[in-house]
């Protein structure tokens, strides 16, 4: 809402002093219960700007490497995963309150510097249109593609950009009212209504995909593995030394931050789908792997050590998969999938489905560990496999093509009436009449 109202940066602005204030609390905490109330306030934040932050990314990319530049978000996102656990794990040896202070106060170096960044984010050019502030939405567009106004104004893919964005928000003033009623207010009832429209016959398909995007990334299992790493390392094998069983939990976080990079190059040349459905298909092999290992080998691992090894190494390669494909994709895709009037509101639904689901996962596998740690990988291989099915049949491919393109793959099934409208306005505001002009030049 407050995205919506204001602006992409005062709402990142605002969630990052909310985390910095949660992550001062939990450093300087003196009690469990101070320590508990600054890990909730931090939370609060840090939910708020794993939806933002991708929302906001998607709107000021340029289409062609607008993969690879959303990818950095799941790139940032490991290397906290990476930082966190190995400053811990130097850490944990310190004899006084600094062996756990350390690591929480290592929060606020990201926090400080986005905080002092904020400053300097150009404001997204695509929420500008939507308010009807063109001028405004020009020279920003203008700085993100590192132009002057002047050379804006004769860059015939600048001007596409902006005049696909104006017919965009015309087709949301049409049917939700004027930029002013977008910019203003609304009640509570307006609120719901708006929220309501996610799940209706238009916008169900796109709910679906950020929703179930989520549910697949989190319930293929990574954060069982890093949360209980050391349990499930313990499950296939090794269960002498407790620093080895750490290192090689450790280790998963670093592969995984690994395979981000080429995910990050990748991404937009391959596309979404092609990473999507070789990393789940690898992902239901490796937990399938080691769901067989460990119902041959499990009463006796210490004859059988290279069954283990083997069992470890399906773990890395699990972990590489997702690293290549769920893991940077599920911050991608949902951002990309919605419209602009409905953008805020979808991806905070799919990052609200993130921690449900990452929470869920979270609470269920010590259970399922401790009653069957075969059957825990088998149910993650089962998610995997799903994943694979949905990438196949149920994605739409969108690399390399505009947000607002994006929005006309879905609303192929929408009906005509509102592609006639649509053609309607690319006519009014000069689009049709740009694409006419470049194509007779290209
Ligand atoms: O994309 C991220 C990443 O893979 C993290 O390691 C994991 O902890 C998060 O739950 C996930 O959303």
């Amino acid at each position: 809402m407050f995205a919506d109202r204001y602006s992409r940066r005062q709402a990142i602005f605002t969630a990052c002093l909310v985390f910095c204030i949660g992550a001062l609390f939990q450093c300087a905490a003196q009690t469990f219960t101070q320590l508990f109330i600054g890990r909730a306030v931090g939370g609060v934040g840090v939910g708020a700007l794993s939806a933002l932050s991708p929302l906001y990314m998607a709107e000021i990319s340029p289409p062609e490497v607008r993969g690879s530049l959303m990818a950095l978000e799941q790139f940032a996102i490991v290397l906290g995963v990476v930082v966190g656990f190995w400053l811990g794990f130097f850490t944990r040896d310190i004899p006084s309150s600094a062996s756990w202070r350390i690591p929480l106060a290592a929060q606020l170096m990201p926090g400080i510097i986005l905080l002092v960044g904020c400053a300097f984010l150009p404001a997204s050019p695509r929420l500008l249109v939507l308010h009807g502030r063109y001028e405004e939405a020009k020279r920003s567009l203008a700085m993100l593609r590192l132009r002057t106004v002047e050379e804006a104004e004769e860059d015939p893919l600048i001007q596409l950009e902006l005049l696909e964005m104006r017919v965009e928000a015309t087709m949301i003033h049409r049917t939700l009212g004027t930029a002013e009623n977008f910019h203003k207010s609304s009640s509570v009832f307006d609120e719901l209504k708006t929220w309501k429209r996610l799940f209706g016959e238009k916008y169900r398909d796109r709910t679906m995909v950020g929703v179930l995007m989520m549910v697949f990334q989190q319930w293929v299992g990574i954060n069982a593995l890093l949360y209980y790493g050391p349990t499930l390392v313990r499950s296939i094998g090794f269960t002498g030394d407790t620093t080895v069983t750490l290192l090689v939990s450790g280790g998963i976080g670093i592969v995984q931050f690994i395979a981000c990079l080429p995910a990050i190059v990748f991404i937009d040349k391959w596309g979404r789908k092609p990473l999507l459905r070789g990393g789940s298909a690898v992902m239901a092999f490796s937990h399938f792997a080691i769901a067989v290992l460990i119902s041959l080998f499990s009463e006796d691992w210490a004859s059988h050590s290279i069954a283990a090894w083997a069992a470890v190494g399906c773990i890395y390669l699990f972990t590489a998969a997702y690293g290549i494909s769920l893991g940077p994709i599920g911050w991608v895709l949902p951002s990309e999938v919605f419209p602009s009037s409905m953008r805020s509101k979808g991806v905070a639904l799919s990052t609200a489905s993130n921690w449900i689901n990452n929470f869920l996962v979270g609470l269920v596998t010590p259970v399922t560990i401790d009653y069957s740690p075969s059957g825990t990988f088998m149910m993650f291989a089962v998610a995997a496999f799903f994943a694979y099915l949905w990438s196949t049949y149920s994605v739409p491919e969108t690399a390399n093509v505009s947000l607002e393109e994006v929005d006309k793959m879905f609303r192929s099934s929408v009906g005509r009436e509102e592609s006639a409208l649509k053609k309607q306005i690319e006519e009014n505001v000069g689009l049709s009449d740009l694409v006419r002009r470049l194509g007779v030049e290209g």
